[in-house]
């Protein structure tokens, strides 16, 4: 009887401790990562991915991914603590200490360096592991304490998905892959200031100098409105440089045209609660027009048209 239950609280021990690597992963940033990198890839090539390059590229980039979240939680684990949207994460609740922490980062980093740089080409491996040191080193350690402007500059690692995707398939890096780059770029000040707004006392508390902090919220506003209008001209490149058809155009209009209204609306009509909801709508904003440079890429083949 006794072993029974024993057996069972070591199934519930296990399947927490397994609850506990998924979220120092950042699962759903992460799944959203490897999604742009996705359609990197199969914008790369006019057929159909290699199935190699798909599979360990898509791999690869996701451990090295979840590998720079669990860093930035590892160097982070004060100041998550100290804030209440952060404070369940495994390394403030204590589920995980740090040298499991970082033993862990470290394989699942290995292993994702190992399938790039041995499955894949050098090229997206040495891109990506400079991407999870832009990430994990330079934004976490210096950037996000260092100044306003952390996170448009920090931006660069998470627009660099895409990239890291052409190169997995074509072992180089193309004009149209930093379109795509362009467009996450841009996307991220709306996408995090937005939430900034919502969060802003609780940066405050914890000395992290966030836009909305250092400026204020009006500014940041005005900031929001001035990148979402830069997003808007941003995803009609994919069109104006030939990449993508207009099945892509009428996408881009239509969520960047409402992202615009979202922007528009928190700058001169601010309420309590939209600034989440249009924290909310970049999410949608993001996953929506890689879909459709995705499907835009295949049913002109798919139709012959
Ligand atoms: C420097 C760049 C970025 C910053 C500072 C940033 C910041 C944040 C923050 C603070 C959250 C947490 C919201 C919460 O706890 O409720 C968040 C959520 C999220 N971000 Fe970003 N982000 C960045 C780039 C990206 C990129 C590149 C992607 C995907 C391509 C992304 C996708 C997401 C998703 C999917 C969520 C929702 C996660 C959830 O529901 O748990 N972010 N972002
Ligand atoms: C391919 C590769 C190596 C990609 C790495 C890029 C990467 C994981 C970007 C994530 C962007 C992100 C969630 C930033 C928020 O960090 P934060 O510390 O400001 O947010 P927090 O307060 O929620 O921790």
């Amino acid at each position: 009887m006794s072993s029974s239950w024993s057996a069972v609280a070591d199934r519930q021990t296990l399947s927490q401790r397994l609850t506990d690597y998924y979220e120092l992963c950042k699962p759903r940033v992460v799944l959203l990562i490897v999604f742009t990198a996705m359609v990197g890839m199969f914008l790369a090539t006019p057929g159909m991915v290699p199935l190699d390059a798909f599979l360990f590229g898509t791999l690869g980039i996701g451990l090295m991914a979840a590998s720079a979240a669990a860093v930035n939680q590892m160097l982070d684990r004060k100041a998550d603590g100290r804030m209440a949207r952060t404070r369940g994460r495994p390394l403030v609740t204590g589920n995980l200490d740090m040298a499991q922490s970082a033993r862990f980062a470290a394989a699942i980093g290995a292993l994702g360096m190992a399938t790039l740089l041995f499955l894949v080409n050098p090229l997206t491996a040495w891109l990506t592991l400079v991407t999870l040191i832009g990430y994990a080193g330079i934004y976490t350690v210096y950037l996000k304490r260092a100044t306003p402007q952390n996170i448009v500059i920090g931006g660069a690692a998470g627009a660099a998905p895409p990239v890291l995707g052409w190169a997995a398939v074509t072992g180089s890096v193309h004009p149209h892959a930093l379109i795509l780059f362009l467009i996450i770029f841009i996307w991220t000040p709306p996408h995090f200031w937005a939430l900034a707004i919502e969060r802003h006392r609780e940066y405050a508390e914890v000395d992290i100098p966030m836009l909305p902090v250092t400026h204020g919220l009006e500014y940041t506003r005005t900031q929001v409105l001035l990148y979402t209008v830069l997003l808007f001209l941003v995803s009609l490149l994919p069109f104006a440089t030939g990449m993508s058809g207009p099945l892509y155009l009428l996408s881009a209009v239509l969520l960047s045209g409402w992202f615009l209204v979202y922007a528009v609306r928190l700058k001169y009509v601010p309420k309590p609660g939209l600034a989440m909801r249009t924290f909310g709508y970049s999410i949608l904003y993001l996953m929506a027009i890689f879909t459709a440079l995705l499907v835009d890429h295949y049913v002109p083949a798919v139709f012959g048209i």
